[in-house]
């Protein structure tokens, strides 16, 4: 498999960011405004178990399969540093089963409420080539959750240096310094560096 290194590169296609979660879609919209330009397809892909990188690839592979041309997935975990960084990528799962509340009792018996949130955005030029991946880290604790309960575990994380939650901040200002905020600007250098050329026409 060749590996998405190619400068100069035509994209036969426009770049689709593939998810299944409307939340993130408005989050990458804002982050990415017109830096890359994107459509997005909305695709709840079968994610494999293991290591949060290894996840977002497989899911750029499969994506790349289905769209038949460049794109650009994410996956997300939330990392509890008392649980050795589980529930990381299982986190979409607890936070179903077990709630905020269920979150918190998890770290009851451990006095370190420390946590991080990871984002892994991997792109994929096409379903032949190695997808690549780009890691965005926020630092922050655990806690009871505050602020509105529009998007997953955002009011029980608290990123350090902030006395509010993410779901308490304004929106402008979780994009400024979150999990995802850090990944996309390592995809936004990457897409600089290499030097992509956009087709306009959309003929092809
Ligand atoms: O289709 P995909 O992109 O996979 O969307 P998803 O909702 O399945 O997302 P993940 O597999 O990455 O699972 C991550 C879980 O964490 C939640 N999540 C992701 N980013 C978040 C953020 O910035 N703040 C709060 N919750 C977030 C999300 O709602 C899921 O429950
Ligand atoms: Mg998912």
């Amino acid at each position: 498999m060749a590996a998405t290194k190619a400068t100069g590169f035509l994209l036969p296609r426009p770049v689709t960011f593939v998810t299944g979660n409307a939340k993130k879609l408005e989050e990458v919209r804002a982050i990415l405004g017109n830096s890359i330009p994107f459509q997005s397809l909305k695709l709840d892909l079968p994610e494999l178990q293991g290591e949060p990188e290894d996840i977002s690839k497989e899911k750029a592979r499969l994506a790349s399969i289905q769209v038949n041309g460049p794109v650009l997935v994410e996956d997300t975990c939330l990392c509890f540093n008392a649980l050795k960084g589980l529930p990381g990528p299982y986190i979409k799962w607890f936070l179903q089963k077990i709630g905020h509340e269920g979150l918190n009792n998890l770290l009851m018996a451990y006095e370190d409420k420390s946590a991080y949130a990871l984002c892994a955005f991997s792109f994929a030029l096409g379903p032949d080539i190695e997808p690549i991946t780009f890691l965005g880290k926020t630092m922050g604790k655990i806690v009871p959750a505050r602020g509105p309960n529009d998007f997953g575990w955002d009011p029980i994380f608290q990123p350090d240096g902030y006395e509010q939650t993410y779901a308490e901040m304004p929106k402008e200002e979780k994009n400024k310094i979150s999990h995802r905020y850090k990944a996309l600007a390592q995809v936004k250098s990457h897409f600089v560096e290499a030097e992509y050329k956009f087709q306009t026409d959309n003929s092809i």
